[in-house]
C-alpha cells in the first residue's frame, strides 16, 4: 500500500485535479492508495490574508468570494448537475463557519494562533472533501477523511508536534475499518487532546503523508508536485539543473535544508524512522520516475549530489579573548539562540578559539545581536568580547552529497571553481558527516557561484562558457559563423556551449545572459542595439556576473586595452587577437600577466603572432618546460609575405597589396603592415614571452617603403602613393629575380636585440620557399640548438585568425 500526497497546484485546477484522479485510478490497480492532499494553490495564503485582515477591522470579503469561486469552479467542470448539490451544501456551510470565525476575530480585533489554525484548516477540509466527491464518480470507495481527527498533537498552535503512538493507533485503527476505501486525507491538519485544530507547520501535508506511511507501514510515500524531483540545483538558478534518481535520506534532508524548496527535511522523519522509500514525482510529468529517497542508494558516479543555497542570510562575527579556553562559550550562546527559537544555519569557529562566526536569516539578526549583548553584558563591560558584528546581503552555497566522504579533492574543486570566477568566500563550514561543505559568499555573487560549481562538479555536462565580444569585423564576423557552425558538434561531445553574452562594435551593444542568437546576432544588434559605450560596455559584463566569463577583443584599436587590467581584476579571461595591448608598454604587459595570474584567470592571445598558428603556444610551453630561447627568426607579417609571394612577373605592387587587403590578410589600416608596425609588435611581443622586457623603441626596422609613402596621411593617400611610386618597387622585383633571389622581410631576436630586415634570398635560405601569406619561425633553443624548431603557414587571414581565437576561447578554465 502507498501513500500518495499531492500539493497545492496538483489539486488547484479541474484539469490537474483530472490529473490527480488518473495517477490514483492508475494506482489502485495495485492496491488502494491513501490520498493525502493539500489546500487548492492559493487557498492558505489567501486565507491567512484574511485572518489577518479580519484582525486589523479590514475588509476580507473579496478573498472569499476568491475561495468560494475557485471551489465552485472545480464542481461545476467535474461533477454531474445531479451530484453537485451535496458537495456545494457541504462546502457552504464551511464557509459559513469560516466567516464566523472571521467575524469574531473582527469583533475581537484578535487572532490567537489557535484561531488561526482553525481558520487555516478550511483550506484542506474543502479541497480533500470536494475532491473525494469527485473520485467517488469513478471509484465508489472514495472516503473523505478529516485527519485532524486521527493526528493527535501537543497545543503548540502553528507548529504542533506529533503524539506519534497514539497517532499511529488512531491511523491505525481506522485504516483497519476502511481497508477496502481510498482515502481522501486532509493534509497539514491535526487536532490537540481536547480535540481543537492544530496545524502542523511548515510542509505540514508531506508531514500527514509521513505519519500515515509510518503508521501503516506504507511500501512507499509518493510526494506529488510540479517538478521533476529533486534537483542538482535549483532549476531557476541552473538551467543545466537535472533530477536525481536516488538520494539518501541524509541527502535530501541536507539539499532540502538548505534551499530546494520540494520537501521540508522534518518531514520526512517519520517515513526515515521507519525506512519507508519517499519518492518525489511530478503530476504533470506522470512518467517520469522522479526522486527515490530511501536508506540503501546504489553508489552513485557523481561526486557530489547537488548544491543547494539560501540567498538571504546574514553572518554574525564574535570575537574577543573571552571565548578562548572557555569550555561553555557556546554552549552559552547557541542554548541562548536556540531558546529564543533562533535557527542558526551554519557556524565556523576558528582553531584559535577567538572568533565564531554563525548564521541566521537576516529576520533573526537584530534579535540575535540584542540578545547576546544582554546575555554577554559582563564579557563586553570587560572587553573581552568585541562587540557582536553583522553582515548582510550574504547568501549560503552547499555542496551535498554522501560520495564527499573519503573523497579528497572535494572541497579543493569548490574553491577552485569559485576562486577562478572571483567569488569571495566570508565563511566556511563542512560538517565531520562531510556530507555538505557549506560556503557563505555575497548574494549578489550566488548565480554565478551556482553555475559555476555546478559545472566545476557535473563535468559530464556540457561547460558553458560566457563570451563578450568587442569588434564585429573581419575577424568578430567570421568568429561568429565559426561559432554557429561548431556549436552543434560542440553539443554533440557534449563537453562546451559558448553562449555569445554580448557583443559590441563602434556604434552599438546587445546584451542577453541567455546568449545572443548565432544567426540573429547582425540584425538584433542593429535593431534593439543600444548605442556602443565602451565602458559601459565593461561595466554591463561585471554587472551581469555570469560563470565562467570570458572578454574577447577583436578590434584593433587602443581603446579597449585600458580596460583589461580592471576585467582580470574582475576574474574574467580575456582572449584577443589585437595586438596593441601586448605591445605598448612592458610595464603594462606585464602587469596583464602577473593580474591575470592572481586572479586566477586566463589572458590568452595566439593570434597576436602568426595568427591561428601555434607559435605563442609552442614558445610558452618551451619556456614553461625551462628552455630557453637563443634565437628566433621569422616572418611574422602575412600581407608583406603574401605581395613578396604574389609581386613577380607582371604582377603591379599596388594591385597586390589591394588583392591582400581584400583577401583580410591586412590591418585594418594597411600602412600598419607595410610600414613594418604591425610585425614589430609581433617580435615585441614574442621577445617579452621569451623573457626580455624590451619596449617598441628597442626593435630596429627596415624601411621598405619610400618616404612619400610613410607620410601618407591617409589610407587613399598611402595608395595613391604606392601607385606614384610603381618604379621604387619594379626596381626592387628585377634586382632581386636578376640574382634568382626573392624578397623577404625578416625578423631576428638574438642576444636580447630584435630586428626586422629587407633581405633578398636566395634558394639556399630556408625562408626562400613560401606561398600564400605564409609566416614562417624558426625557434633555435637550448634544447633545439642545430635543428630549430620549426612552425610555418598561413599566418594572415579571417578564417585562421577567427580559429585561433576560437581555440583560445574554449581553452579558457580548461585546466581547472
Ligand atoms: N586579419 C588578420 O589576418 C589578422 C588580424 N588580427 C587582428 O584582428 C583584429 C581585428 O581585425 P579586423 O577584424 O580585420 O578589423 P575590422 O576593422 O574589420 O573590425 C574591427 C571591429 O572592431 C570594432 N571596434 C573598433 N574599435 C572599437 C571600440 N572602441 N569599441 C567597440 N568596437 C570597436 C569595429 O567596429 C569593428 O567591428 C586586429 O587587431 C588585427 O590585428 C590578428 C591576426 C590576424
Ligand atoms: N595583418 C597581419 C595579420 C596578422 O596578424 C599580417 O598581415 O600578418
Ligand atoms: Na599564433
Amino acid at each position: 500500500m502507498k501513500v500518495l500526497k499531492f500539493g497545492g497546484t496538483s489539486v488547484g485546477s479541474a484539469e490537474n485535479i483530472k490529473t490527480l484522479l488518473r495517477i490514483v485510478a492508475q494506482e489502485k490497480l495495485q492496491s488502494n492508495p491513501v490520498v493525502v492532499l493539500s489546500a487548492m494553490s492559493g487557498v492558505t495564503n489567501l486565507l491567512t490574508d484574511m485572518a489577518e485582515k479580519a484582525e486589523r477591522g479590514e475588509d476580507y470579503d473579496a478573498s472569499l468570494k476568491e475561495i468560494e469561486a475557485k471551489h465552485f469552479a472545480v464542481i461545476r467542470t467535474l461533477l454531474p448537475a445531479g451530484a453537485q448539490n451535496p458537495v456545494f451544501t457541504r462546502l457552504k456551510i464551511f464557509f459559513n463557519e469560516l466567516e464566523d470565525l472571521l467575524q469574531a476575530v473582527t469583533n475581537l480585533r484578535e487572532l490567537s494562533l489557535q484561531t488561526k489554525d482553525q481558520i487555516l484548516s478550511y483550506g484542506e477540509r474543502c479541497s480533500s472533501f470536494m475532491i473525494a466527491h469527485i473520485a467517488a464518480q469513478q471509484f465508489p470507495e472514495a472516503l473523505y477523511v478529516n485527519g485532524a481527527e486521527l493526528i493527535k498533537t501537543d497545543n503548540n498552535f502553528g507548529q504542533a508536534r506529533v503524539d506519534t503512538e497514539l497517532t499511529e493507533m488512531l491511523i491505525k485503527n481506522f485504516y483497519q475499518e476502511n481497508k477496502s476505501k481510498v482515502l481522501f486525507v486532509t493534509g497539514f491538519i491535526a487536532s490537540n487532546a481536547n480535540g481543537r485544530v492544530t496545524t502542523l507547520g511548515r510542509g505540514g501535508s508531506d508531514y500527514t503523508a509521513a505519519v500515515w506511511g509510518a503508521a501503516l507501514n506504507a511500501e512507499e510515500i509518493e510526494i506529488w508536485t510540479d517538478v521533476n524531483g529533486m534537483m542538482t540545483a535549483d532549476p531557476r538558478i541552473v538551467k543545466k539543473a537535472f533530477s536525481l534518481p536516488e538520494l539518501s535520506y541524509t541527502e535530501a534532508m541536507e539539499l532540502s535544508y538548505f534551499g530546494a524548496k520540494v520537501i521540508y527535511p522534518p518531514t520526512m522523519i517519520p517515513a526515515f524512522m521507519k525506512k519507508i522509500p519517499i519518492v518525489i514525482k511530478n503530476t504533470f510529468e506522470p512518467d517520469f520516475a522522479g526522486t527515490y529517497i530511501k536508506s540503501d542508494v546504489k553508489t552513485s558516479s557523481l561526486p557530489i549530489k547537488g548544491i543547494s543555497s539560501i540567498d538571504h542570510i546574514s553572518i554574525i562575527n564574535l570575537t574577543g579573548s573571552g571565548m578562548v579556553g572557555k569550555a561553555g562559550f557556546s554552549g552559552r550562546l547557541f542554548s541562548l539562540l536556540s531558546r529564543e527559537q533562533i535557527n542558526v544555519v551554519l557556524i565556523t569557529q576558528s582553531s584559535s578559539e577567538h572568533s565564531i562566526t554563525f548564521a541566521v536569516k537576516p529576520t533573526d539578526a537584530g534579535q540575535a545581536i540584542a540578545l547576546i549583548k544582554k546575555e554577554f553584558e559582563l564579557e563586553l563591560d570587560a572587553n573581552k568580547l568585541a562587540l557582536p558584528e553583522v553582515e548582510n546581503n550574504l547568501a549560503v552555497l552547499a555542496i551535498v552529497g554522501e560520495n564527499m566522504k573519503h573523497t579528497p579533492g572535494m572541497s579543493g574543486r569548490l574553491f577552485n571553481a569559485l576562486g577562478r570566477n572571483g567569488i569571495n568566500v566570508r565563511a566556511i563550514a563542512q560538517g565531520s558527516s562531510e556530507y555538505n561543505i557549506s560556503v557563505i559568499i555575497g548574494a549578489g555573487d550566488l548565480s554565478k557561484a551556482v553555475n559555476a560549481v555546478h559545472d566545476a562538479f557535473f563535468t559530464d555536462l556540457k561547460r558553458t562558457l560566457n563570451i563578450f565580444c568587442l569588434g564585429t569585423g573581419n575577424i568578430g564576423k567570421t568568429l561568429f559563423n565559426q561559432l554557429k557552425e561548431q556549436m552543434p558538434f560542440l553539443a554533440a561531445n557534449n563537453d562546451l556551449q559558448v553562449k555569445v553574452a554580448g557583443i559590441s562594435n563602434t556604434r552599438k551593444m546587445i546584451f542577453k545572459a541567455e546568449g545572443l542568437s548565432l544567426d540573429e546576432w547582425e540584425s538584433e544588434l542593429e535593431k534593439d542595439g543600444e548605442t556602443a559605450d565602451l565602458a559601459g560596455f565593461v561595466e554591463k559584463m561585471k554587472q551581469m556576473n555570469l560563470p565562467n566569463c570570458v572578454f574577447v577583443d577583436n578590434t584593433a584599436a587602443e581603446a579597449p586595452i585600458e580596460f583589461y587590467q580592471g576585467i582580470f581584476e574582475s576574474s574574467i579571461s580575456v582572449v584577443t587577437c589585437n595586438k596593441k595591448g601586448n605591445s605598448a608598454d612592458f610595464a603594462q604587459y606585464k602587469s596583464f600577466k602577473d593580474t591575470a595570474r592572481k586572479f586566477g584567470v586566463d589572458f590568452y592571445y595566439e593570434t597576436n603572432v602568426g595568427a591561428g598558428l601555434p607559435i605563442i603556444r609552442t614558445l610558452r610551453e618551451l619556456m614553461m618546460s625551462g628552455d630557453k630561447v637563443a634565437r628566433i627568426e621569422a616572418i611574422l607579417s602575412g600581407t608583406i609575405s603574401y605581395i613578396f609571394n604574389n609581386f613577380k612577373g607582371d604582377a603591379g605592387f599596388y594591385e597586390t597589396v589591394k588583392e591582400a587587403q581584400e583577401l583580410g590578410y591586412t590591418e585594418p589600416d594597411p600602412r600598419d603592415d607595410l610600414n613594418g608596425k604591425d610585425f614589430m609588435r609581433k617580435m615585441l611581443i614574442l621577445a617579452r614571452d621569451a623573457g626580455y622586457p624590451l619596449e617598441a623603441s628597442d626593435v630596429k626596422i627596415d624601411n621598405i617603403l619610400p618616404e612619400a609613402c610613410l607620410n601618407a596621411t591617409s589610407v587613399e593617400d598611402f595608395y595613391t602613393e604606392l601607385q606614384k611610386n610603381a618604379a621604387y618597387f619594379e626596381d626592387l622585383k628585377t634586382t632581386a629575380a636578376n640574382d634568382g633571389k626573392v624578397l623577404r622581410y625578416i625578423g631576428k631576436l638574438e642576444n636580447g636585440t630584435v630586428e626586422i630586415s629587407l633581405q633578398m634570398v636566395d634558394d639556399s635560405h630556408p625562408f626562400f620557399m613560401l606561398s600564400g601569406s605564409d609566416n614562417i619561425i624558426s625557434f633555435t633553443t637550448d634544447r633545439y640548438k642545430s635543428r630549430p624548431l620549426v612552425v610555418k603557414g598561413p599566418g594572415a587571414g579571417a578564417e585562421v585568425t577567427a580559429a585561433g581565437v576560437f581555440a583560445d576561447i574554449i581553452n579558457v578554465g580548461s585546466l581547472s
